[in-house]
């Protein structure tokens, strides 16, 4: 696939506080890249490096060929954090007028324009002014003024937060579909069911510093693989000491096991005790919900060394 980001060893401070340290990533055309980490871990400090709202200290960021202050940022689109639009202005007028930012042409972005607010649940909503909408028709509309000049490069922080589930869906639909048309998208979200869902790839930092990147399914494999659940009252003890257990919870009749990650289900299910008690089992894999949580706060359970490598 052909790398359209690349950013490299990139370094940043804030003061005597050093907010980014050797971040290097790229994302490629028509792949959904997730940047993860806790609150404060550096990611809309990555993604403002990348936007060229403020500058690295050291350290690149390439698209396609350029780089710097040369990158072509009507080739991007983005969606801030900072959810917020001119008030008094009208819909149709506030959308033009970012298409018109990016150079793309108007009786283009005017059709899409309309195309976007019936696939959003807005048709009719052209001509009504900006305040008079709900957050979530807002964020709507910033969504279409991120998408509408056909970017080749996407970038959405945290483009799921206050959205209805119905909302969402059609968010998600409309992220993966650019992605099958070719879109390089990077996004930002702490919705670890959507990531999950959505994502190709994860980069995910703490405390300005890399702790994985690579594909979801890198990261699982390199994780213990698989949990078991048992309902039922047992002793500790005789679970403790089953083969390929690494560690095991419980509380009240729930029996959780965490199982080595090189273990076949099927067979370690047929080694289970015959006088266990079991009124229902269930085997999974960890989530990246759970693999965050890990991660975040320190406990590094999952895998001896705590860190997934590229
Ligand atoms: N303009 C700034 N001046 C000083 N410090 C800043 C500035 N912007 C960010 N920081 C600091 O840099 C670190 C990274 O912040 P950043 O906003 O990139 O985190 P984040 O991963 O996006 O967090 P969140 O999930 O809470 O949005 C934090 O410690 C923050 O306090």
């Amino acid at each position: 696939m052909e790398t359209m980001l690349t950013v490299n060893g990139l370094e940043k401070s804030f003061k005597d506080k050093k907010a980014l340290k050797d971040i290097s990533f790229d994302v490629r055309k028509g792949e959904i890249m997730a940047i993860l980490g806790p609150n404060g871990a550096g990611k809309s400090t990555t993604i403002r490096n990348i936007m060229g709202i403020m500058y690295p200290d050291s350290g690149s960021i390439t698209f396609h060929n350029y780089s710097g202050k040369d990158i072509p940022r009507n080739k991007i689109g983005y969606l801030p954090e900072e959810r917020g639009l001119y008030k008094n202005v009208k819909v149709m007028d506030i959308l033009l007028y970012l298409a018109d930012l990016k150079d793309y042409p108007l009786d283009q972005a005017k059709e899409r324009i309309l195309m976007y607010l019936k696939k959003f649940d807005l048709e009719g909503k052209e001509n009504v002014s900006v305040e008079e909408l709900s957050k979530g028709m807002g964020q709507k509309v910033q969504f279409i003024g991120s998408i509408i000049h056909e970017p080749e490069l996407l970038i959405l922080d945290e483009p799921f937060s206050g959205l209805d589930p119905v909302s969402q869906e059609v968010f998600k639909e409309e992220i993966r579909s650019l992605a099958n048309n070719g879109t390089a998208i990077l996004l930002s979200s702490h919705q670890m069911n959507l990531v999950e869902e959505m994502c190709d790839r994860l980069f995910m930092i703490q405390r300005g510093e890399k702790v994985i990147y690579g594909t979801l399914d890198d990261v699982k494999k390199q994780y213990a693989n698989f949990k078991c659940t048992i309902h039922g009252r047992n002793k500790i003890g005789d679970l403790e000491n089953l083969p390929e257990v690494l560690r095991v919870e419980q509380k009240d009749d729930t029996t959780i096991l965490h199982l080595d990650k090189d273990v076949e289900p099927s067979i370690w299910l047929k080694n289970l005790p015959d006088h266990l008690v079991i009124h229902e089992l269930k085997i999974n894999r960890i989530s990246l919900h759970e693999i965050f949580i890990d991660i975040a706060t320190d406990k590094n359970l999952l895998k001896e060394d705590g860190v997934v490598h590229a």
